[in-house]
């Protein structure tokens, strides 16, 4: 195994750089994968796939780590505490992620002799790293993209699979499901899946890279499917969130999830017609949106905002909750509504809209239910 290095070295950005043990080490066939993000789930994934490398001889052991370089309080670089203890002291406290990650603030040194590559940011974050990294990956690298949330270009909806692979020129496939990060990094069982285009054999290598005992990984032919669904359910977590603010219990909670299923199946189908029914029945489906509308970081931002009548803005809340993690949800919902007003899509939508509406301050949070108007939930259950 390539130890951790002990010694920083610059790289050409002047970023500090941990030394690139690559160079020295004899050609083969195996892969070397390059994690791009470090924030929850990004450690998380570096701890499932550095345990799998150790013991799977088609890899190299060491697994790197893009990180977005910050300063902790008591004034060290993330990068180089990662380095240390091996462990992520922000944003997963107290889990190891494995002696063979090694964490590397330099983005193009993080990639350059990658075979396998998992993009694991904030979905608003992708399309600046993918401008960074064009030319600078070998061209038959693999990409495997674990971001739930999509970019609307003029042109329409464009999901980050897509994006990535369109601006990189290389295949990518997606892992989703219901995997709150800090669960799995205490190793409990859950489920993922996978969603490739075309070719099964590279989905089943990303399947042997992440699959351990209790996270079982199950790979289905439905890019989009799976893609949608981990983004969309963000959207009906934060609907979930006003419920839960305005202290309105399980039944209506679960009539939200349920509403919020129909719209995610109408509206990927809308937008991709090779959408499956089944992958709404996968890890990714229904499983993800029951675990993010009771424990995620969508619905318990979202449930403070309702609890503050609208009154302290999600920018506010993420920032004080969050401490640095990101949400997704509210700024998929302007996406989502952006496509619904532009298509003429708002009134098939209504819980998508109202989340979107009630997030920018023009409906209160009791909006999420109208008993006024019927309409719109009978609308929604017709999808
Ligand atoms: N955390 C979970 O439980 C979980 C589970 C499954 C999927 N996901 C998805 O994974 C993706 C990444 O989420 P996460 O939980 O790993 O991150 P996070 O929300 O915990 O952390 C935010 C990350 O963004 C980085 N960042 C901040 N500014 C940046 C910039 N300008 N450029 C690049 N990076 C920047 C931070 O350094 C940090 O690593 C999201 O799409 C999320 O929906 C998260
Ligand atoms: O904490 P959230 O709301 O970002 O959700 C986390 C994961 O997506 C759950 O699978």
């Amino acid at each position: 195994m390539a130890p951790a290095p002990e010694a920083p070295g610059i790289s050409h950005e002047g970023e500090t750089t941990p030394h690139n043990n690559f160079s020295n080490v004899e050609a083969t066939n195996k892969s070397r994968v390059t994690i791009i993000g470090s924030g929850n789930w990004g450690s998380v994934a570096a701890k499932l796939i550095a345990s799998n490398t150790l013991k799977l001889s088609s890899f190299h052991d060491e697994v790197r780590m893009w990180v977005y370089e910050e300063t902790l309080p008591d004034g060290e670089k993330l990068t180089d505490v990662i380095n240390k203890t091996n462990e992520n002291a922000k944003y997963l406290l107290g889990i190891k992620l494995g002696k063979n990650v090694v964490a590397d603030p330099d983005l193009e040194n993080a990639v350059k002799e990658a075979n396998m590559v998992v993009f694991v940011t904030p979905h608003q974050f992708v399309e600046g790293i993918c401008k960074r990294l064009t030319g600078k990956m070998k061209s038959d690298v693999k990409a495997i993209s674990l971001i739930k949330g999509m970019e609307v270009k003029p042109e329409g909806p464009c999901m980050i699979s897509r994006l990535i692979s369109q601006q990189l020129g290389i295949n990518c496939c997606v892992l989703m499901g219901a995997n709150i990060a800090n669960e799995i990094a205490m190793e409990k069982f859950s489920e993922a899946t996978i969603g490739y285009r075309e070719n099964r054999a590279i989905a089943e290598k990303w399947v042997q890279l992440f699959n351990t005992p209790y996270f079982i990984v199950t790979a289905v032919q439905d890019v989009e499917g799976v893609e949608l669904c981990g983004t969309l359910k963000n959207v009906v977590a934060i609907a979930a969130g006003y419920v839960d603010g305005l202290g309105m219990g399980n039944n209506t909670k679960a009539a939200i999830m349920r509403l919020g299923l129909r719209e995610m199946k109408a509206f990927s189908k809308l937008l991709f017609s090779s959408v499956e029914d089944s992958t709404f029945f996968e890890s990714c489906g229904v499983a993800d949106l029951i675990t993010t509308c009771l424990g995620g970081r969508n619905r318990k931002v979202a449930e403070a905002f309702a609890k503050n009548r609208g009154k302290r803005s999600f920018d506010e809340l993420e920032a004080e909750m969050l401490q640095g993690q990101k949400l997704q949800g509210v700024s998929t919902a302007r996406e989502v509504y952006e496509v619904l007003n532009h298509r003429g899509w708002l009134e098939l939508f209504p819980l998508f809209a109202t989340v979107h509406e009630i997030s920018i301050g023009r409906l209160p949070p009791s909006a999420i239910v109208n008993y006024n108007e019927p309409k719109a939930v009978l609308i929604s259950s017709k999808l």
